[in-house]
């Protein structure tokens, strides 16, 4: 397309962030879709202006090379203005290959005078293909959070509201706060949305140049504005009143609609988490009858599993058998409320059941100032804003002896699946993204651009050891750390899958008189501290998967000469690409390091994904045998692969569960 063709950009419209730009989805009624055309105006431009973006990363990088001489020696006042006068060129002419390496070099020299690092080819080739709506990957330890910087200023210089979605609020907060000065330098304000903002404060971080919010944050701000925007007029309504000048403060929403996102570790937001629908629910009013669910968990105590009910661990259902159901019909003859309908006392027990078999403490949930808090098991961390629905939250504090909070109902629902398409453009990144690059490309369209390392690793993996009980692993994961920490001064981190695994590791560690570290959903306000200390000489680190994705150990003196950073992973993940992010803590951008797996056949995945296979493997190793490598290694396999064939069957049918809700929502007027 030809610059002369290209719209002519408007900035009062997004100074005023006055469009709620979003993508519209083809399933939407002809009302939407005339709503859509008339919002065309706030889309129109992003899409055209990215459409001029044509060559290859090599000679954009070249250019950005050439550039950076001459920026070099520019004062900091000449560097701004050169930032200001890119400004109308980029909306000008859009981006072409020449503005884009404009403005990644500005960028470049920005970033050496402020943060005092400057962007590596290899760093400056993957926000080429950031820019251009890719998913990229990049090893872990390759510098993701600052090539992000480059697209990110280039859209948000040419005026267009940036979002940059991380896992959690400690990397937001620490992402915003280390680039924030870079992005200042620019002329560019930063935003950043963590759990407990309210809404004042988040409008006014939404209405900066580039926001760093995690996905949950962003997605529950989203639902929450469709929420506000659905009792004022259909969609058709709503866009007339925009173009009429109304901002987001006088429609009720925060957000100014969903331009441009970079999602970091974009695996785990657009696959993993895409297994959770998520809901925005308001407390009920009538105050639920803690006594029926006291009769529920008596009544499901005392049923048996196989004869009463089935249990399926790894989908997380329970059911009922017909000689459960008629225990059932029996039990309830007499008692009143819910109990009295088929389908009321059918769910109550069911969630009896699903309390007492399905969610365990300190695996699923802690237990904190006598509240259960859900603790979300790809980042280990605990979110005390959210709660199981249909009254199952209510079951398990009932289990746990405490006093039942109030119910809440869903009012409005959406998956990450539906929400990410809706942006207008769309790019991630990650370390760990080749298994399901497939499926992001046809869930949300994305190409995947592999940015080579840009220095050859030098991690050494020790393999792994299967031992047979839980209780033989902590030893021999207590013997390698021991020896590693004290014999060679190295720093060591223990990765494990739950919060009761953390304790449990640690306490053999006590017992030993090991000092160590504990990072786990009970000590998440000391993440930082432990995060600073964990690569210094000597030092033993304990940790969920809050030490996972994104966590960089900075290595301590003498450490890159004694071998690096050492990693035990104590328990494979259901995924493969979580247990590549915890051993991608050590041995980054070149640095030295190692990785061991020592896990047990009691572990949580052979026994749900191939227990038959374990359980002879088990035997054969009581009785002594010396089972060869690649067996184990199968078994491995086969455990993982079942498991994520499982994870993928479950999206895909929240997808489309999700798709059936939508229309059905569509003909009740009560979409989100
Ligand atoms: N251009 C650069 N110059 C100097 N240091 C850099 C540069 N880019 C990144 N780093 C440093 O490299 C380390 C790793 O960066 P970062 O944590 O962003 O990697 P990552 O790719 O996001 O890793 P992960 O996949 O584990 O999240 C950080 O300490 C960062 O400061």
């Amino acid at each position: 397309m030809s610059s002369s063709r290209a719209l002519p950009f408007q900035p009062a419209l997004f100074a005023s962030g006055r469009p709620y730009a979003e993508r519209a989805e083809s399933e939407e009624g002809w009302h939407d879709r005339l709503a859509q055309a008339l919002d065309a105006t706030a889309l129109a431009p992003l899409r055209r202006h990215l459409h001029v973006l044509r060559g290859d990363a090599r000679r954009l990088v070249e250019r950005v090379d050439a550039l950076g001489p001459e920026l070099q020696r520019l004062g900091d006042e000449a560097l701004r203005a050169r930032a200001a006068a890119l400004r109308p060129q980029l909306r000008r002419e859009g981006f072409r290959l020449e503005q884009v390496a404009q403005a990644f070099a500005l960028v470049r020299e920005a970033a050496g005078r402020t943060i005092g690092q400057r962007h590596f080819a290899t760093q400056l080739h993957g926000g080429y293909e950031l820019l251009r709506g890719r998913l990229v990957e990049m090893a872990t330890g390759e510098g993701k959070t600052f090539c992000a910087t480059l697209p990110a200023c280039a859209v948000a210089l040419a005026g267009y509201p940036v979002h940059v979605i991380t896992v959690n609020d400690y990397l937001a907060r620490r992402d915003a706060e280390k680039m924030g000065p870079l992005y200042r330098f620019l002329g560019l304000d930063v935003g950043v949305v963590v759990q407990g903002m309210p809404r004042d404060e988040r409008r006014q971080a939404y209405a900066a140049a580039i926001t760093y919010a995690t996905n949950k944050e962003l997605a529950f701000d989203y639902l929450r504005d469709r929420v506000a925007l659905q009792g004022k007029g259909t969609r058709l309504h709503q866009s007339v009143r925009r173009l009429a000048g109304h901002g987001p403060a006088q429609q009720g929403t925060v957000l100014r609609g969903l331009y441009y996102a970079i999602v970091d570790e974009a695996d785990s937001v657009f696959v993993d988490e895409a297994r959770t629908p998520l809901i925005l629910s308001a407390t009920v009013d009538a105050g639920e009858d803690a006594q029926h669910g006291r009769e529920a968990l008596d009544f499901a105590r005392a049923l048996a599993e196989g004869e009463h009910f089935a249990c399926e661990g790894f989908e997380r259902s329970i059911h009922l058998t017909d000689a459960g159901r008629e225990r059932l019909d029996a039990f309830a003859a007499d008692l009143d409320g819910p109990w009295t309908s088929v389908r009321g006392r059918e769910e109550l027990v069911q969630q009896a059941l699903s309390a007492l078999h399905l969610f365990r403490r300190d695996q699923h949930y802690v237990v904190v100032e006598g509240k259960v808090q859900i603790v979300d098991e790809s980042t280990g961390r605990v979110m005390p804003d959210r709660s199981w629905e249909r009254g199952l939250h209510q079951m398990i504090e009932l289990k746990e002896g405490l006093e039942p909070t109030a119910r809440r109902d869903t009012l409005a629902r959406l998956t990450y699946q539906r929400l990410f398409r809706r942006y207008v453009h769309l790019s991630g990144m990650t370390g760990t993204g080749a298994e399901v690059a497939r499926e992001i490309k046809v869930v949300y369209g994305l190409d995947t651009a592999r940015v080579p390392l840009r220095k050859p690793s030098r991690r050494i993996d020790h393999g792994f050891a299967f031992v047979g009980t839980t209780a033989r692993k902590w030893e021999r994961v207590a013997d390698a750390a021991e020896a590693l920490a004290c014999g060679a001064g190295r720093p060591v981190l223990i990765g494990t899958r739950s919060v009761e695994a953390s304790e449990q590791v640690s306490a053999v560690l006590r017992a030993r008189g090991l000092p160590h570290a504990l990072l786990n959903a009970k000590q998440d306000n000391e993440e930082a501290a432990v995060v600073a200390l964990a690569g210094q000489p000597g030092r033993i680190t304990v940790a969920t998967n809050m030490a996972g994705r994104g966590t960089d150990i900075e290595l301590g003196e003498g450490v890159a000469a004694a071998g690096g950073l050492h990693v035990i992973l104590t328990e494979y993940h259901d995924s493969r690409r979580v247990d590549r992010q915890l051993v991608g803590r050590c041995a980054r951008q070149g640095d030295p390091g190692s990785c061991q797996a020592i896990v047990s056949l009691e572990d949580e995945i052979f026994r749900l994904c191939a227990p038959r296979l374990a359980g002879a493997v088990a035997r054969a190793l009581q009785a002594g045998t010396r089972l060869p490598g690649p067996l184990l290694a199968a078994l491995r396999r086969h455990a993982q692969h079942t498991a994520e064939r499982r994870q993928h069957g479950i999206r895909m049918a929240n997808l489309k569960q999700d798709r059936q809700l939508q229309k059905l929502l569509a003909f009740t007027g009560r979409s989100e």
